[in-house]
């Protein structure tokens, strides 16, 4: 039995874990459930899974989810109730699945704590990869990732020495404009941004597949989370999302991994590796499928992603800049404040005005964050 803490417990990735674990209960125990202001719906989870505490980001949510609430259950607010979820449930097991760079902290404190992560929060790497993963080899601790194509790499690798690989290809769908020329980019709403071709996903990440943010976010990713050079990661557009991710050998052997796009498969072999259960998913039909398209990342249509691998070769707080300008970017599109194709240039901008600071520890990370998010907001 694992227990299991879950931070973003409202979210996609989180109710689809919720939904993994009532699939397996004997498999599984939550012990904390965190989530921003979604009351109603926390109520209802800590309802059916009666976990020891739960979280909500602000003290009047939590007010309002204590009178809701089955008695014994503790409930906490804020960055501290968030820490206390992450490492103060007794879970053996926490998911990250926050939405942003906010998710670092509580990711350090379960560490810290000793347990296992199932990695959702890819900003949390990406922003801080070099202190996260080596805090946590410090402390014995395993990051499991649940990130599709993540996953796919860690099954297609299946603990075969980095010795012999020669390359990691990451899958791209294309995301909402995939079809769409640059020309057509310019007007581009928010609802139209939203419709992603495979899957269903919050907002922010939706919009970072749109504009190949979020394939730049998983190569950085990918470079902390398989010690992989950036010139070892390559990105194909695979409109279908069948192939998650593989990766050829030094004998030009590929070993890939395929499903159908549902998170549920990713998230149970985080939760259950080393062993494999099943899942609550329909079985792959490759003939009903028939054919598969692939076609070569095409970095002039996706500057952002040309951006990403630029950050992370700069590398110490290069990344970290491209994600926080990159998540203010997202929120003035959501919020009607800039065009879309604007994100691109706000990244651009900050990541531009940026000096890299070499070997940045948290606090540095946290100034150089503050301060390109401010950047971000006025460009
Ligand atoms: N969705 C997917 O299929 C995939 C997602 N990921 C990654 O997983 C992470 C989560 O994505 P996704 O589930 O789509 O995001 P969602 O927006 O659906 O969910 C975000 C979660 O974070 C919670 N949250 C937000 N702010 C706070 C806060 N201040 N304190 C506590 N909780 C907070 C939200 O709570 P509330 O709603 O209650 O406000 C919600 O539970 C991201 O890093 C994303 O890149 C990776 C691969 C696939
Ligand atoms: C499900 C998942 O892992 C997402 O990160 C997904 O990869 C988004 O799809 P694209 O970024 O390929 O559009
Ligand atoms: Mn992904």
């Amino acid at each position: 039995m694992k227990n299991i803490a879950i931070l973003g417990s409202t979210g996609s990735i989180g109710t689809q874990t919720l939904d993994v674990i009532a699939n397996d209960p004997e498999q599984y125990r939550v012990t904390g459930l965190a989530a921003g202001t979604n009351v109603d719906l926390l109520v209802r989870q800590a309802q059916i899974f009666r976990p020891a505490k739960v979280c909500l980001a602000t003290k009047a949510a939590a007010d309002q989810a204590a009178v809701l609430l089955p008695p014994g259950i503790e409930v906490l607010h804020g960055c501290e109730g968030l820490d206390e979820i992450a490492a103060g449930t007794g879970s053996d097991y926490v998911v990250t699945a926050l939405v942003g760079s906010q998710g670092i902290r509580s990711t350090m404190a379960a560490i810290e704590a000793g347990a296992s992560i199932g990695l959702a929060n890819k900003e949390t790497l990406v922003t801080a990869g070099h202190l996260v993963m080596r805090r946590a080899a410090e402390k014995g601790v395993a990051i499991l990732p649940v990130d599709s194509e993540h996953s796919a790499i860690f099954q297609c690798l299946n603990g075969e020495s980095r010795r012999t690989v020669r390359k990691i290809t990451l899958t791209a769908s294309g995301g909402s404009f995939r079809d769409k020329t640059r020309a057509e980019l310019e007007g581009v709403t928010v609802e139209q941004a939203l419709n992603h071709p495979n899957w269903a996903m919050g907002a922010k990440i939706t919009i970072d597949s749109a504009t190949m943010v979020n394939k730049g976010l998983e190569v950085i990713e990918a470079h902390w989370l398989f010690n992989a050079a950036y010139d070892q990661i390559d990105v194909l557009l695979h409109p279908e999302s069948i192939i998650h991710s593989y990766v050829e050998f030094v004998d030009h052997s590929v070993i890939a991994q395929l499903g159908w796009p549902d998170m549920r498969i990713p998230i149970q072999y985080a939760l259950s590796y080393p062993d494999r259960r099943p899942t609550p998913t329909a079985p792959l039909d490759l003939a009903k499928l028939g054919k598969l398209h692939f076609r070569e990342m095409d970095y002039a249509r996706y500057p952002c992603l040309r951006l990403a691998y630029e950050a992370g070769r700069a590398g110490g707080s290069a990344p970290a800049v491209y994600n926080a300008a990159n998540e203010v970017a997202v929120a003035r599109f959501l919020k009607g404040e800039i065009a879309f194709l604007d994100i691109e240039r706000v990244i651009a901008t900050v990541l531009d005005a940026h000096a890299v600071c070499e070997l940045p520890d948290l606090a540095a990370i946290a100034e150089v964050d503050e301060r390109a998010r401010l950047e971000a907001s006025a460009v």
